[in-house]
């Protein structure tokens, strides 16, 4: 579904450039669950944003599906984003109408494209669990609740990608709880790509796969062992992540790979390592000193 290659982006201001991802690979699988962890400006939001169409990607491959977002023109965008992705924001208060109701607010996307389909809004307000509270006004609702319709309303457009970019950060654990559930529900039902960016380890172990950024490059993955155990129903939180899955570090086409900077400090390694194959494993370790 997803095929990212050596993806670049630099955001340019007067005279000064931010490389926010510098040559990042990522796949991801139609139909698969996974989400992107990484320390603040590591460039998760940026790689969210590229993958949603609201920002261009500066050089690299970024495929979803048929289309290539490098290559795409702005009235091809438009359409992308119309019927490809669904996009969640941490705040929902962006895109949702306080003055209307849920339904409205949900209906409200389809009738701008043109698509309105009533029954298929109030399903989507009964799989996020609202079916008693559609007639509310958005006002009227909590904070859980409106990020449940901003869900609904961004599976309007039948999305074949949803994206949601810290979907539980403003939300307490137990909404937290149901948004993951609806997301993996929907995942299993109706077969949708779900993508989700967070820096919450605890949400990172309800997927099978989670893809860790530092620097704008894919450093780490880890892998669910067993796809059927819920690793945060044990409630140890940051562990959660390191118990129930492999942890692989992410080697690219040419075999480069990141070494933690917590590592080369560590052992004193700067710009040069010393590296050796002892027929099993690969050694890394201080330069050995030229003088002997
Ligand atoms: N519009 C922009 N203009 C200039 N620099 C930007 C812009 N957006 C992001 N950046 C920079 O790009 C880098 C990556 O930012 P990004 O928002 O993708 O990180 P993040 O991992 O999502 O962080 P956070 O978890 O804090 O949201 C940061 O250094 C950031 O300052």
């Amino acid at each position: 579904m997803i095929q990212c290659e050596g993806l670049v982006k630099i955001y340019k201001s007067d005279d000064l450039e931010v490389v926010a991802l510098q040559g990042l690979n990522l796949n991801v699988r139609e139909g698969e669950m996974m989400a992107i962890i990484g320390n603040s400006g590591s460039g998760k939001s940026t790689m969210l944003n590229i993958l949603g169409g609201l920002d261009r990607p500066s050089a690299g491959q970024v495929k979803v599906g048929p289309w290539d977002l490098l290559k795409i023109t702005d009235e091809q965008l438009v359409e992308y984003k119309r019927d490809t992705v669904g996009f969640i924001w941490q705040s929902n208060a962006r895109n949702l109408l306080p003055y209307l109701t849920a339904l409205e607010n949900v209906e409200m996307p389809m009738m701008l494209s043109s698509k309105l389909d009533r029954a298929y809004a109030k399903q989507l307000l009964e799989w996020v669990g609202l079916k008693e509270r559609m007639h509310n006004k958005l006002h009227q609702l909590s904070g859980g609740e409106q990020q449940r319709v901003a869900i609904a309303i961004s599976l309007s457009n039948r999305p074949k990608l949803l994206l949601a970019d810290e979907p539980t950060g403003s939300v307490d654990t137990r909404t937290s709880d149901m948004i993951m559930d609806i997301f993996r529900r929907l995942n299993k039902e109706i077969g949708i790509t779900v993508v989700i960016v967070t820096h919450d380890l605890s949400l990172a172990g309800k997927v099978d796969r989670v893809v860790a950024i530092r620097d704008g490059l894919t450093s780490t993955e880890f892998i669910k062992r067993n796809p059927n155990l819920d690793a945060a129903a044990d409630g140890t939180l940051s562990n959660s992540i390191q118990a129930a899955h492999e942890e692989y570090v992410v080697i690219d086409r040419v075999g480069r790979l990141q070494i933690p900077k917590t590592y080369l400090t560590a052992l004193q390694i700067t710009d040069k390592a010393s590296m050796e194959f002892d027929g099993e494993r690969i050694i890394i370790s201080p330069p050995k000193s030229l003088e002997g």
